[in-house]
């Protein structure tokens, strides 16, 4: 199902585990800053939302989504979370630049996941235009840090 046929913000609190007991890392890419920090906002209040305390959700900023994948390693090994949030922008310009930047972030990603210490949500939007980053991150389709907040907890409890 495409993003244009479900809302990433909606989820039943009911089917939620209570996330008070989990600790939780978000490292956040500074490119694409107004999309990022709208998915950072999203994730924040959905973790809240579902019972995640402040003092357990950590934040780091990385220079761009290529470095996602550094800070995760990173967090997870010094941080003990439970789970952790990539969020990144990638916005397609001139060039192949944007294959190289989503397919590396997400194999990068892929493998901090398949080493299973910590599950590593992707909350990457890898998007053609401007306006479809802005859809996704708290417009007409939602919040995909929502999506990425409610998989973490999911996982979080899954990989304890
Ligand atoms: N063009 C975008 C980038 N590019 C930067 C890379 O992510 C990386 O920081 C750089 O290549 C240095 O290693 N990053 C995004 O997150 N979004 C973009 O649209
Ligand atoms: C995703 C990118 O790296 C891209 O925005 C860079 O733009 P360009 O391909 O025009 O250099």
């Amino acid at each position: 199902m495409a993003t244009e046929n479900k809302n990433l913000s909606v989820y039943d609190k009911t089917k939620i585990p209570n996330a008070t007991s989990l600790r939780f890392g978000i490292v956040v890419s500074e490119w694409n800053a107004e999309i990022t920090n709208a998915l950072l906002k999203g994730a924040q209040e959905a973790l809240l939302d579902c019972g995640a305390l402040s003092k357990n959700i950590i934040q780091w900023n990385v220079p761009g989504s290529f470095e996602l994948v550094f800070g995760c390693k990173k967090m997870i090994a010094s941080q003990q979370v439970n789970a952790v949030i990539a969020i990144g922008s990638v916005i397609r310009g001139e060039t192949s630049h944007f294959d190289f930047v989503c397919s590396a972030t997400a194999e990068g990603i892929k493998d901090l996941n398949t080493a299973g210490e910590v599950p590593v949500i992707f909350c990457v939007l890898t998007d053609d235009t401007w306006q479809q980053a802005k859809d996704r991150s708290g417009g007409k389709h939602g919040n995909k840090g929502t999506e990425a907040a409610i998989a973490a907890i999911q996982m979080a409890v899954l990989g304890r």
